[in-house]
């Protein structure tokens, strides 16, 4: 797992292109290269070596060959390597480059018979850098021919294998370029990741998607500080001689991230419980190393380093049981989390893998990683999109749940009374016309027929009622067997019409009961809206009108008619509209 700070590598005979254009992932591979064939010499450097002595040892066949085009790690520790790369015929005496990939952490001389040039990542000096590999402009005067020694300088990171390419300089300058806009395009579509997840995160107040755009970010971090796009192109002098601290830090605040990530992307604590502590631990263990590392204190630093590695491994095998065991319990987020994140374990570990031997034909996983990069934010994205419709329409569900009526399935009291409010303080004053419904005689229906039978009666009702109201009217229940309409723009004499309709149509209802079936009727107050009034004062005038309605005969709609009688001489106060025949 070291490899994730240290390592990095292009295969130059296949190029990966990767671009993003509105969420389309491109990945393609490039043609293969003529280039000149070399072959390679190494060994490990001793104190007192010379140019000339180890040139010598090398054509003495002293050396240990190996073949430049293949992954070959040179062991660094406290002398270095020397590496003789040899380049065979045919000879090509043109303008050439040497390159290194991965470009490593440590540096690299060149040493030739007039001068040693250093490659470096984060090194800002030389005229020349390659980008996402180290390269070496071979001077003119140097033979075509002529073996280039190279000195992998001691370095404290763990050395990764890397392979030799020796090119025209149009071949080096072409496949630059190619590099330059596959790098650019995966850092792109992760950055706009972060960007709209921390977007996202301020907006809705979700600290899932702070978590994934800090984990993106610091895996961004790392890949830019391996390939070296932070410091070419990018230009990040601030960072020279730090990257090693820098890339350590980042390998494990993304680790720390991640686990906070998923631990609530895959809803552990609703799948898996259980192994929240275990992640919870690693995310705060993680942090305590990035904070040992920048401590300076000789002890931590080094406690830190050696406990990096396995943690990470530890971390990695349980953050990828937490997804799979969430996954199975029925988490839908999980199953994105492992489609963009598996691929991504799987290039690390190989090329892990790598750093032992292993696969040295395969340099284009260090490509490959960075692609998967920016792969797993496209998935991770997309999971968090479908997270955020997911939630959004359970908390529709909830909302249409907590405002209506469970039994008539219409509005509840308190959603009524909310939205009538709303109506009455909204617009220009026109006329609103209250309507207080109370079905008579309910409770003789529930003694003789039981409950279940009431309740039938009220959902028939509710819906007569529905479907006789106009779409944009309100209807509520307001109470056991009352209801409450809310009409807007509606003059009284149109108010007495309607509540005319629902009396009739609710008296034809027939609720079916045991021995046949049960007929009903309403008594329906109406009150219009005056001025200053609120729900409450328009309701009580309604259900004063209904009462008086009850108190004539039910089966009947009076309107509120303010102190003036008209037809009923004994209740001043009401006007009784309408008298069904067959309650006469
Ligand atoms: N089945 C059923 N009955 C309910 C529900 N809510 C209230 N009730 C009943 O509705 C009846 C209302 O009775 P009352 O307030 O006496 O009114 P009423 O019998 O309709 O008489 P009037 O209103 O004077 O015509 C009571 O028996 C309540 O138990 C409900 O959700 N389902």
């Amino acid at each position: 797992m070291e490899r994730l700070i240290t390592l990095s590598t292009p295969d130059r005979r296949w190029r990966l292109w990767c671009g993003l254009v509105l969420g389309l992932f491109c990945w393609g591979m490039g043609v293969a290269h003529a280039v000149t064939p070399l072959n390679g010499a190494w060994r490990v450097a001793a104190p007192g070596d010379t140019r000339q002595s180890v040139l010598a040892e090398y054509r003495a066949g002293k050396l240990k060959s190996f073949d430049p085009a293949l992954l070959e790690r040179f062991p660094r520790g406290s002398t270095g390597s020397w590496v003789v790369i040899a380049p065979q015929p045919p000879w090509d005496n043109g303008e050439r480059v040497l390159t290194i990939y991965p470009p490593s952490m440590g540096s690299v001389t060149v040493v030739t018979d007039h001068q040693s040039d250093t490659l470096a990542l984060d090194d800002f000096s030389s005229p020349m850098h390659g980008h996402g590999r180290l390269a070496w402009r071979v001077p003119s005067t140097l033979p075509a021919s002529a073996p280039i020694l190279l000195k992998f300088e001691p370095s404290p990171t763990l050395s990764a294998p890397v392979q030799f390419q020796l090119q025209s300089w149009d071949e080096y300058l072409h496949q630059d370029a190619q590099w330059l806009v596959f790098a650019s395009a995966c850092f792109a579509v992760m950055l706009a990741m972060v960007l709209m997840a921390i977007c996202f995160a301020l907006t809705l107040r979700d600290v899932t998607f702070a978590w994934y755009a800090g984990y993106i970010l610091c895996y961004a971090l790392i890949q830019g500080i391996q390939t070296g796009f932070l410091f070419h192109p990018l230009d990040w002098q601030e960072l020279s001689g730090m990257a090693p601290m820098v890339g350590a830090a980042a390998v494990a605040l993304s680790v720390a991230f991640a686990s906070l990530f998923m631990m609530r992307f895959c809803e552990l604590q609703r799948h898996a419980p259980l192994l929240q502590v275990p992640i919870i631990a690693l995310a705060v263990g993680m942090t305590q190393l990035v904070l040992m590392r920048s401590s300076g204190i000789v002890l931590l630093v080094e406690v830190a380093q050696t406990l990096l590695n396995p943690l990470l491994m530890i971390g990695a095998a349980l953050l990828l049981v937490a997804a799979i065991v969430a996954a199975a319990r029925g988490s839908r987020q999980a199953w994105f989390f492992l489609i963009g994140w598996t691929p991504l374990l799987l290039l690390t570990a190989l090329t892990s893998a790598q750093v032992d031997g292993a696969f040295p034909q395969l340099a284009w996983l260090n490509d490959a990683s960075l692609a998967g990069g920016a792969f797993e934010a496209v998935v991770l994205s997309l999971g968090l999109a479908d997270r955020a419709l997911r939630l959004r329409h359970d908390h529709d569900f909830v909302r249409v749940l907590a405002d209506h009526d469970a039994l008539t399935n219409v509005l509840n009291r308190r959603a009524l009374s909310e939205r009538a409010s709303l109506l009455l303080a909204s617009g220009p004053p026109r006329p609103i016309a209250l309507l207080f419904l109370d079905l008579d005689h309910f409770k003789l229906l529930n003694d003789h027929h039981g409950h279940n039978a009431g309740d039938r009666a009220l959902v028939e009702v509710a819906k007569a009622l529905v479907a006789e109201l106009r779409p944009g009217d309100l209807l509520g229940r307001y109470g056991g067997e009352e209801f409450v309409a809310l009409l807007d723009d509606t003059l009284p004499q149109q108010a007495m019409h309607v509540a005319t309709r629902l009396c009739r149509r609710v008296h034809r209802l027939e609720i079916p009961i045991d021995d046949g079936s049960q007929l009903l009727s309403v008594s329906i107050g109406i009150a219009m809206r005056q001025d200053g009034d609120d729900v409450e004062s328009l309701v009580g005038r309604a259900d004063q009108a209904m009462y008086d309605a009850k108190l004539n005969g039910r089966n009947r709609v009076y309107l509120y008619a303010d102190g003036t009688p008209v037809n009923a001489p004994n209740r001043p106060r009401l006007h009784v509209v309408e008298r069904r025949g067959n309650d006469r």
